[in-house]
């Protein structure tokens, strides 16, 4: 950060921002609360929802923090101070950009600080399925168990084809992991990637989703969320893929047509689906899907890393001081 920055921010007094509550599931983390403070005048939904009166006109930022608080409309007009909305993660596609915009609210998100840590997750469901890890573990502790079966089967990715839909930051270091695992990787994506990028991770692009489809072992999807990928993955893409393949999901459960998928894996159109995202989430208890054994389900575990959270939240920060000083913010999110 520049100087002139820093000394504005040691002059003024803390800015304002809204949080939801400090622990528990839905709330900022104890552990960041110190470093929070030093920059942040925090408050709580509850405070604010006490003292209305004086914090609507103090309150500058909104820490939205595991989608929370949600910026509704009311919140929007009653904050008349507001200037920014940092949010955590990537996705944005719980936001009315247009409401907020309409507000002249600037808005950021942290994609850099969750990207590692999202192609982790994805590289560690393509293993765990092709290797049937979950299984693997029932069978080892089971009561049942009286000798381990050597008839017991799993796939290898070491020479696999791996198809990523959406080469974003997400998707790219997916491929980066793959290459590592000497897999063949093939990519659809709006655009297409730069020589340099390609080659860099041996990906060859397919213009065609439907070519990747029919001969990746593994389809990993890495896309955002839009109208436009809502339901991206339905009956007839999941007919194209292999009967042999895995559905990897690390974005969001709506880019998939869940009843579709459900339908594909129970008359084994496709192999296996590893998800770390449905919707809802969590699926209701009995949900079929939860009753399948070619399926494996993680709570939405993209950016759980205590680094990745650590970043986020030090991102946010910086973005939010930035926006209030009326600087410009790493990762404003435009329209
Ligand atoms: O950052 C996000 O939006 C994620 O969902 C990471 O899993």
């Amino acid at each position: 950060m520049a100087d002139t920055f820093t000394e504005i921010v040691e002059k003024q007094e803390l800015p304002y921002a809204l949080i939801n509550v400090i622990g528990g599931p839905d709330g900022v983390y104890e552990d960041h609360i110190e470093f929070l403070e030093k920059h942040l005048k925090l408050v709580t939904m509850q405070e604010y929802l006490k003292n209305k009166h004086v914090l609507n006109e103090k309150i500058q930022a909104i820490f939205m923090w595991a989608g929370k608080p949600g910026a509704t409309r009311d919140l929007l007009e009653e904050l008349r101070n507001l200037k920014v909305i940092a949010v955590s993660g990537v996705g944005i596609d719980h936001l009315d950009l247009e409401l907020i915009f309409r507000f002249g609210i600037r808005v950021t998100n942290t994609p850099f600080e969750v990207s590692s840590s999202t192609a982790d997750i994805g590289m560690a469901l393509m293993l765990a399925s092709a290797r049937r890890v979950v299984e693997g573990y029932q069978i080892a502790i089971s009561p049942d168990t009286k000798h381990f079966n050597i008839d017991w089967l799993g796939q290898e990715i070491t020479g696999a084809t791996l198809g990523i839909i959406g080469m974003g930051r997400i998707g790219y270091k997916v491929a980066q992991r793959a290459k590592a695992f000497e897999m063949k990787i093939l990519y659809h994506n709006r655009n297409q990637r730069n020589e340099a990028d390609e080659q860099a991770v041996g990906a060859v692009y397919c213009q065609k989703m439907e070519d990747l489809l029919a001969q990746a072992d593994f389809v990993m999807l890495a896309v955002n969320l839009t109208p436009q990928t809502c339901k991206l993955i339905g009956r007839k893409e999941l007919g194209l893929m292999k009967p042999t393949a895995t559905l990897i999901n690390i974005c969001r459960g709506q880019v998939v047509d869940q009843d579709a998928l459900l339908k594909a894996l129970q008359t084994k159109t496709i192999k296996a689906a590893a998800l770390d995202v449905t919707y809802p989430e969590p699926l209701p208890r009995g949900h079929a899907l939860l009753e399948l054994k070619n399926v494996i389900i993680t709570p939405h575990i993209g950016s759980a890393t205590s680094q990745a959270r650590r970043h986020m939240m030090e991102r946010m920060v910086e973005s939010i001081l930035a926006a209030v000083n009326g600087l410009p913010v790493t990762n404003e999110v435009h329209d």
